[in-house]
């Protein structure tokens, strides 16, 4: 397969392992989590999560997902503490999505999926910048965010408000003042394991950290996600749905908690 990944029946995840052989490697994500088969780890600490508004730079439709970026030269929006030591810088934040309200989410729970899954990126600053990150062990570490469909979520309105200027792959506007910490549930109570990046390159440098704590989002939210197309302007439209991977073999990883 040509690097033309995608998440279609001819290019989609279980295609993945023929470009990427790592698709099939030891720390694989995403994966299924099993609460009662997870440690509670009361060495674990609370995620730190500071973020400034102020970095917020653009959003673009990279043809993968919709994804806001930040400007990532000082340490003005980090992950600190939780899982991790040392100091994440915020790289971008993205979704992943079904196309009904069933399905959608990456991790699963006990095999229930949501109807999305937002991640936000953070790259460890031992290292002199996100590229190099990507490629290192203790590299990345992600905060997913479960969205369950319930009431309309206000903290996404200006996200979806944006998307008319995003439809086809490859654009993007500026995007400026938005504060992830809105996107965060209340408890930052949250699962832990080694794995990796879920689309290719599929590295596996990712410090995962999953809260168990869902955001509400309404079925007429996500028919916006669903407005957003795989396509670039002028090909034939692809509607951007069901861009996310199933979960992958544990292969016998530990699955930490942060609580009882
Ligand atoms: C270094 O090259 C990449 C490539 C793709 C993504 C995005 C993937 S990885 C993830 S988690 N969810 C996604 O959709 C990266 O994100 C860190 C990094
Ligand atoms: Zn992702």
């Amino acid at each position: 397969m040509s690097h033309s990944w995608g998440y279609a029946p001819t290019n989609g995840p279980d295609k993945w392992g023929d470009s990427f052989p790592i698709a099939n490697g030891a720390r694989q994500s995403p994966i299924d989590i099993q609460p009662a088969a997870a440690s509670y780890d009361a060495g674990l600490k609370p995620l730190c999560l500071q973020y400034d508004a102020s970095t917020c730079l653009e959003i673009l439709n990279n043809g993968h997902s919709i994804q806001v970026t930040f400007l990532d030269d000082s340490d003005k929006s980090t992950l600190t503490n939780g899982p991790i030591s040392g100091v994440y810088r915020l790289k971008q934040f993205h979704f992943h999505w079904g196309g009904a309200d069933d399905r959608g989410s990456e991790h699963t729970v006990d095999g229930t999926k949501y109807a999305s899954e937002l991640h936000l990126v953070h790259w460890n600053t031992k290292y002199p910048s996100f590229g190099e990150a990507a490629s290192k062990p203790d590299g990345l570490a992600v905060v997913g965010v479960f969205l369950k469909i319930g009431d309309a979520n206000p903290n996404l309105q200006k996200l979806l408000d944006a998307f008319d200027g995003i439809k086809t792959k490859g654009t993007q506007t500026s995007f400026a003042d938005f504060d992830p910490a809105t996107l965060l549930p209340g408890s930052l109570d949250y699962w832990t394991y080694d794995g990796s990046l879920t689309t290719p390159p599929l590295l596996e440098s990712v410090t995962w950290i999953v809260c168990k704590e869902p955001i509400s989002v309404s079925s007429d939210q996500m028919a916006k996600f669903r407005s957003l197309l795989f396509s670039a302007q002028g090909e034939a439209e692809c509607c951007m749905v069901d861009n996310y991977r199933p979960p992958q073999p544990l292969k016998g990883r530990l699955v930490r908690a942060s609580f009882k």
